[in-house]
């Protein structure tokens, strides 16, 4: 038990408060996100004898009655947490969208991971996100019924079925779920089937789960109280007691009523009469409460008003709070219940609405997204991936966006994300046009693996070319021996025939003898009297050179080298090293010490 709350907790009983721990359920597109969650909220009303599920506005709570009555894998654990409570709404979204302290809100996760179809952009995207905000988390491997030759036994726990399948069916689960451990220590996770793992702060669960048949259900469950058990006792323990503290959900128009939030409350209490601070988009509101809402029990449903009044609701929750002028509320924003200092909330709001946690640099990528949360998974994972941001902001792209864009010095950098967000119809305009079209990249999309992916695939594209380019126009050492008898005339230009020794030779360079004394520019290049633009190691031709005269600035055998300007010295020795053969090395080596014999920092 958790020392600091000793003292607080100890109210009527010896057990601690502790207060409901959070779910979210994210995973790829269609691997039974919704199936699982239904099948959880259904599973426990058919088992739920000893505590019956109660619907939350935008969550459901799941009693650890219920879930111990389900009969799932129980490792030992002592438990004290009230239960589990579900967000409603799967999917990264709304695990982004919903923030508490500038983090997740969500104390636990599971990853929904289709058993037959295996790892997908959005299960390792949901991976990333997870280990980005440290959450605790198990994958459910769902649609265990769909192996092959699977029979079911509805609701039973998963060992039990397991069992009772033939060795086939048997061998096949295994190894499937073994391909998800390969999957998932690609991305740096330990994991194992639940029953197998001995310590849970080690290794990832993975547990076979069917939504359509209930099996597996009851051993996720107990898996996720495990987590919660081990990892947040001490922050559960830490936050029930207090002003209540909360995220909005969602804003809705209610008959009668006007707009309300569903918020989800974390932390405290919130009441009748108390006042409460909250983000709109005009800026930070104080409104009091008028009333807390939560949905009838369903066989209630008859009744005309679908709600039922609380006069107060302690965390964790789902509660429509219904108040004055809540119609511009913005969904994310913290909720705050004000004890004592207006100001201070009202700040703390400000800055959870606006503070990401990322180090922004002078230079790198403009990044939109809908949400602060979605904002800060993508700057994670740009700086995991060594990606500078330069401003990273909720909202659409705009006009200024893309004219910022086009400003930014490196091209490679020249770019907008935008995540989960619109592009306003005049900044779509601008990127239409020619000179931005040419300039400014848009990456657009709502998986972050996607949109990262075809960025750092347009990214290394403009490099090549980039670098190709700078190739191009930096010149390359060479040396080269002017051959006996190939004297082909005097001066004016002197035409000689000469072998590349090492290197590569191009038009337009200026020549030196090896002891560094000048000796002209190389005018053409010609091969069996063709003119040809570069001649490589091993190649005998015929060279024109402007300024010089054979026999006075140099004579057949002589070697002659590339006199390579300083600048470009610099950039061969500082980037270009290792696309250099050996030989040419030994002859930039060759060529820089006649520099640096009288100034050791000639080109450095
Ligand atoms: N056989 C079987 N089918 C399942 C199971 N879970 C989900 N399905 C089916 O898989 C399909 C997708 O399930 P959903 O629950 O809608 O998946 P989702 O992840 O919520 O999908 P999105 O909300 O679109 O991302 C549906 O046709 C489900 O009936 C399962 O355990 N077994």
């Amino acid at each position: 038990m958790a020392k600091k709350s000793d003292k607080k907790s100890q109210s009527s009983s010896d057990n601690p408060k502790i207060r409901t721990p959070i779910v979210c359920v994210l995973g790829h597109v269609d691997h039974g996100k919704t199936s699982l969650l239904d099948r959880i909220r259904g599973s426990s009303v058919v088992s739920g004898e000893a505590g019956a599920i109660t619907q939350h506005i935008g969550a459901t709570v799941v009693p650890i009655e219920t879930i111990l009555a389900m009969g799932g894998v129980n490792k030992n654990l002592k438990f004290n947490i009230p239960g589990l409570l579900f967000i409603d709404t799967p999917g990264h979204h709304s695990f982004t969208t919903l923030r508490a302290r500038g983090g997740a809100l969500a104390d636990l996760a599971i990853v929904v991971v289709d058993i037959t179809d295996g790892f997908k952009p959005q299960t390792i995207e949901a991976l990333q996100i997870l280990r980005g905000c440290k959450t605790p988390f198990v994958m459910a491997a769902t649609k265990v019924d769909r192996i092959s030759g699977w029979r079911s036994f509805p609701s039973e726990t998963f060992l039990s079925s397991f069992a009772k399948q033939n060795q086939r069916v048997i061998d096949l689960v295994e190894k499937k779920t073994y391909e998800i451990v390969g999957s998932l220590a690609e991305h740096g996770f330990s994991s194992e089937r639940f029953d197998r793992v001995d310590d849970f702060a080690r290794t990832l669960a993975i547990v076979p789960v069917s939504a359509h048949t209930g099996e597996g259900i009851a051993d996720l469950l107990m898996v996720l109280i495990g987590l919660a058990q081990r990892y947040m006792e001490e922050s559960l323990t830490l936050a029930v007691d207090g002003p209540g503290s909360g995220t909005v959900l969602e804003v809705k128009e209610e008959k009668g009523l006007g707009a309300t939030i569903d918020v989800i409350l974390f932390d405290g209490t919130i009441s009748v009469g108390d006042e409460i601070a909250v983000a709109s988009s005009t800026g930070v509101i104080t409104t009091k409460v008028r009333s807390l809402l939560q949905p009838r029990p369903l066989k209630e449903i008859l009744i005309e008003d679908r709600f039922s009044r609380a006069k107060s609701v302690a965390a964790a929750a789902g509660v429509k709070v219904s108040a004055p002028g809540l119609d511009q509320v913005i969904a994310g924003s913290p909720v705050k219940v004000i004890d004592g200092n207006e100001n201070e909330v009202r700040e703390s709001i400000e800055r959870e609405m606006t503070e990401i946690n990322v180090t922004l640099s002078p230079e790198g990528l403009i990044i939109k997204a809908d949400t602060i949360g979605a904002l800060e998974a993508l700057c994670k994972e740009l700086t995991t991936a060594e990606i500078p941001v330069m401003r990273a902001e909720v909202g659409p792209v705009t006009r200024h966006d893309v004219i910022e864009a086009e400003t930014i010095k490196t091209p490679y950098y020249r770019s907008i994300i935008a995540f989960n967000t619109q592009v306003l119809p005049d900044a779509q305009d601008l990127l239409n046009e020619p000179i931005y079209a040419e300039m400014v990249e848009l990456f657009k999309g709502n998986v972050i693996y996607h949109v990262l992916e075809s960025f750092l695939e347009w990214r290394d594209d403009m490099k090549r070319h980039l670098d190709q380019k700078r190739f191009e126009q930096i010149i390359f050492p060479a040396k080269m021996v002017v051959l006996p008898d190939c004297v082909f005339r005097q001066n004016n230009p002197a035409v000689v025939g000469v072998r590349i020794l090492s290197g590569k030779l191009r038009n337009g360079v200026n020549l030196i003898r090896k002891d560094g004394k000048k000796v002209g520019q190389l005018k053409t290049i010609q091969l069996r009297k063709e003119n040809i633009q570069e001649a490589k190691a091993g190649d005998e031709v015929a060279i024109s050179i402007d300024g010089a005269t054979v026999g006075r600035q140099f004579d057949v055998n002589d070697e002659l080298l590339i006199n390579i300007p300083e600048r470009h010295v610099k950039v061969l020795e500082a980037e270009m090293m290792s696309h250099l053969t050996i030989d040419a090395r030994e002859v930039l080596d060759e060529f820089t010490r006649l520099y640096r014999k009288e100034n050791p920092f000639w080109g450095k």
